[in-house]
Parts: C-alpha cells; structure tokens; sequence
C-alpha cells in the first residue's frame, strides 16, 4: 500500500506550487506598470502586487487546509478577499518535495500544531523603486515554536522566477547552497530601514564588508549563497512573516537565526496579535559559530 504523505511535506508542496503562481501575478502587476502604491506607515508601502499575492497564496491554502492556521502580513479588506478567479487556486502539490523522506520528527504533526506564516511580498519598497532582484515571497511553515519548512520564492530571477525551500531534517533544494568567502567577513543589512542604532552597529563589526539589500528573504539568500556571512538587523520592524520562511531555509541548511540576544523566536499562532520581531534579527551562515557570532554583537551592545 502506498505510503500516506506527511501534513508538513504537503503544505511545503502546496507552497512551492502555490509560490510559483502568486510570482507570475507578480510578475504580471510589475508588467502592467501600475503599481497601485498604498502607504500603510512609516516606510511600510503595499502595492497591488502585495495584495493580489496574499489572496492567491492565502485563498489556495485555506481551500486546500480550511482547519489551519494562516497569518499573512495583509490585514486590510482588500487583500482579505478570499473570492479570487478560479486559476489563482492551486491545488498541485510540487512532485521533488512529495519524493522527499519525510523527517522522522516530523511525520505524525497534526493539523492543530501548525501555523502559515506567510509575506506575500517581501521588499515592497525596493519593489516600487524597481529593485526587483530584492523581492521574494515567504511562505513558512510552522509546527509549535518552530519554523520547519519554507518556500523563499525570487519572482524576478532570470525573468522566470525560483522557488527555494529548506525542510528541516530533509535539506534544502532550488539553489545551490555555498559557503562564504574565507578572507574578509561580509555582513548583510538593511538598505532601507538603515538608522543610527545600525551604524553603530555596523561600526562595531569593522573589520569587514558591509552590503546593503532589501528584503529579510533576500538577506537570507545572500548567507545561503555564499555572498555574506551574516544578516544583521539590530532595530525591531520586522515581523515573524518575514522570518518563518528564511528561518526554515537557513536552518535546513545547517544556518541560525535569532533576536539580539541569541534567543530564537516563537512561530505559534499565540504571536498572531504581537508578531514583531521586537529584537532584531541575527542570522548566521552554517559556515559561522553563532554563540560565538553572537558574544560578538552582544560585546558590541555593551559599548553603545
Ligand atoms: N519598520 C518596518 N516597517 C515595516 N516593515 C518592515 C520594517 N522593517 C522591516 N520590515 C520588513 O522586513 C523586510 C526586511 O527589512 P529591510 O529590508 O529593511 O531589512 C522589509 O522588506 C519589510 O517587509 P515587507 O517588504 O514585506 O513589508
Ligand atoms: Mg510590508
Ligand atoms: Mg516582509
Ligand atoms: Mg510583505
């Protein structure tokens, strides 16, 4: 008899398939040229790429899983319109990850131990300045506490869009993992949320190239491809949405992510009313000693 399937490898196959959709309509809003720019705050933009994503990704779950939880970073009326065309509903589930064996772990996770974190589109501001090789969308998927498997999906890579996944236990897929360089440290951050709480930061770790990017998934893929040992994020502004899916990924790679004081965050649905990453994010390269990496950024606090 043919072995049943494990809830978490499903919703990551539904992810993957789901993330390949929601980029082309992506792709499509950036096509058409009008963005639909609404601004929801202080340097915190949405565009109709935005909303039209999060319906997609959020409609084609709930009509798949209707019994789990979904947080997605859209709140407003909007983007919570669940009555979408009939072919932004995707039902497949990616055959690579259905062929995956399920870690032991992981396979008895019932329905009410699990939370979707989902960004519909991360790095909306580099979006609406262009800068479209900063944008991903993350669709993570979380058991309990933690971020267990994820979709980090490029719309924008070589005009046809990628989706990368890591799965906790199994490993990673979609990209070619690689380590960072071993001369000179480089350390990734923020391009657009840069105050003067980083740069001291910044300061206190020279030694070392500093590269500023969008987007907290693109970040992550910068330490998963070699081109950055570290992501960091010193101030509060961002939200589990944007760190379930990299969260996953990099820890399937052997990576870690944490606050400021090297303690990792909680994915339960219990965060759903306070999901602000309060202190900060740290992510590190397999490549890198996170303890160490962090006593680091913790001597550098002491001083500031
Ligand atoms: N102050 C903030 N307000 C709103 N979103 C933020 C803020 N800081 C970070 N973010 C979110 O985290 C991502 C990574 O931040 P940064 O690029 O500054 O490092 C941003 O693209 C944004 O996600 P999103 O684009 O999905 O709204
Ligand atoms: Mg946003
Ligand atoms: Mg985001
Ligand atoms: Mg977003």
């Amino acid at each position: 008899m043919a072995q049943k399937t494990a809830l978490v490898c499903k919703l990551l196959a539904s992810a993957v398939s789901i993330s390949h959709k929601a980029g082309k309509i992506i792709r499509d809003v950036m096509k058409k040229g009008d963005l639909g720019i609404i601004d929801k705050g202080e340097n915190d933009l949405q565009t109709e790429a935005d909303r039209s994503a999060q319906r997609c990704i959020v409609a084609s779950f709930k009509s798949l899983y209707p019994n789990i939880c979904i947080i997605a970073e859209e709140v407003d009326k909007i983007s919570q319109n669940l009555d979408v065309p009939k072919d932004w509903l995707i039902s497949e589930l990616d055959k690579d990850i259905l062929d995956l064996e399920c870690p032991k772990s992981l396979l008895n996770v019932t329905e009410d131990q699990i939370t979707i974190w989902i960004d519909p589109l991360d790095g909306t501001s580099e979006f609406t300045k262009g800068l479209i090789d900063h944008v991903t969308i993350l669709i993570g998927v979380c058991v309990n506490d933690d971020a267990v498997a994820g979709v980090i999906y490029q719309p924008f890579w070589k005009n046809q869009g990628r989706a990368l996944w890591g799965l906790v236990g199994s490993g990673v897929g979609g990209f070619e993992l690689k380590e960072p360089p071993t001369d000179n440290k480089v350390y990734v951050t923020t391009r657009s949320h840069y105050d003067k709480t980083i740069e001291s930061f910044i300061d206190g770790l020279k030694p070392c190239e500093i590269i500023r990017v969008g987007g907290a998934g693109n970040k992550v893929l910068y330490i998963l491809e070699g081109k950055a040992h570290a992501y960091v994020y010193p101030s509060s502004g961002c939200k589990r949405w944007d760190t379930a899916a990299p969260e996953a990924v990099l820890r399937a790679a052997g990576g870690i992510l944490t606050d400021k004081f090297g303690n990792k965050y909680s994915y339960s649905k219990d965060n759903e009313k306070d999901p602000l990453n309060k202190d900060g994010v740290f992510a590190t390269s397999p490549a890198i000693n996170h303890i160490e990496f962090m006593k680091l950024i913790s001597d550098i606090q002491s001083k500031m």
